[in-house]
C-alpha cells in the first residue's frame, strides 16, 4: 500500500491528537487535526459578533472565513484569513462554543468538503482526527480507529495539561460537550461499525501509539 489513510475518532481527552501526530511522524504521514477547523471557525464567529447560538446567522456566516491547515505532525498550523489561529482556538470561551458551531449543517458540509480535500492531497498518506472521520468524512479509509477512555481517566489527563484545574468540574465539562457532540443530527461523534476500538483508560500514550502504528502495519502488509 503505496499510501495509506487513517481515520482516528473518540470522545474529548481520549488522546487522538497526541496519538494521531507521533503515529504520523513515525510513518511520515500529513497529519489533520480537525477539531482545530471547527474550533478556528468558533474562533471566526464570536471574533465577528456572530450569535452562535442562532444557527439560521451561523449558517449563513459559514462561507466566509478561509481556514487553512498545515500537516506537517511536527509543526501542525491553523491560520484564519491569514492569521495564525492556533493560541486563540483553545481558549475556554472557544471551547464552550466549539459544539454549538459545529452543530450547523452548513459549517459542516464547508468544513468536511477541506478535510476531503485535504486528505486526497496528501501524497504518502494520512492521519485525520476527529469525531466523524470514519462515519462521514472519509468511509473508505484504510484504517478506522475509535479511542475511549473513562471519563476519570479523560479528566485527570486535562486538569494536569490546563496546571490544577479542578478534576470534577473538567469532568462534568468532558461529560456535556461529548454529549452535545454525539447527538447532534448531523454526523454525530460516533464509532464506524469497521472501526478498531481502543480503550486507552490503563494504556501509557506510549502503548496507545505503538499500537496504532502496528495496526497500521498489518494493513499495509495485508494489501
Ligand atoms: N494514554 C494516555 N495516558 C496518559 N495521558 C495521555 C494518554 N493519551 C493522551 N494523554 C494526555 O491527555 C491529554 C489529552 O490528550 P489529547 O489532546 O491527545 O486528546 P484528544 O482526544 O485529542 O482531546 P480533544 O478531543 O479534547 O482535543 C494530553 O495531555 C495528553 O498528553
Ligand atoms: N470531526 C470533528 C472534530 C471536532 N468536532 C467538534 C466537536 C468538538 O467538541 C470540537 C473540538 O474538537 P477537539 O479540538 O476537542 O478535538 O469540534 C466535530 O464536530 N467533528
Amino acid at each position: 500500500m503505496e499510501s495509506v489513510i487513517v481515520a482516528i475518532d473518540g470522545p474529548s481527552g481520549t488522546g487522538k491528537s497526541s496519538t494521531s501526530k507521533a503515529v504520523a511522524a513515525k510513518l511520515g504521514l500529513s497529519y489533520l487535526d480537525t477539531g482545530a477547523q471547527y474550533r478556528a471557525i468558533t474562533w471566526w464567529m464570536i471574533t465577528n459578533g456572530v450569535d452562535v447560538d442562532d444557527a439560521d446567522v451561523v449558517a449563513s456566516a459559514a462561507g466566509k472565513p478561509t481556514i487553512v491547515s498545515g500537516t506537517d505532525p511536527s509543526h501542525p498550523t491553523i491560520t484564519v484569513d491569514g492569521v495564525d489561529a492556533s493560541g486563540p482556538i483553545r481558549t475556554q470561551e472557544v471551547t464552550s462554543k466549539v459544539s454549538a458551531v459545529s452543530a450547523v449543517p452548513e459549517v459542516r458540509t464547508r468544513i468536511t468538503e477541506l478535510q476531503r480535500s485535504i486528505a486526497a492531497s496528501a501524497e504518502h498518506g494520512i492521519v485525520v482526527e476527529g469525531r466523524d472521520i470514519g462515519t462521514t468524512v472519509l468511509p473508505d479509509a484504510d484504517l478506522k480507529i475509535f479511542l475511549t477512555a473513562s471519563p476519570e481517566a479523560r479528566a485527570a489527563r486535562r486538569s494536569g495539561e490546563l496546571k490544577g484545574a479542578d478534576v470534577h468540574a473538567t469532568r462534568e465539562a468532558l461529560i456535556k460537550r461529548d454529549a452535545a457532540d454525539s447527538s447532534r443530527k448531523t454526523s454525530p461523534l460516533a464509532k464506524a461499525d469497521d472501526a478498531v476500538e481502543v480503550d486507552t483508560t490503563q494504556l501509557t500514550l506510549q502503548q496507545v501509539i505503538e499500537c496504532v502504528v502496528t495496526l497500521v502495519e498489518e494493513k499495509r502488509a495485508a494489501a
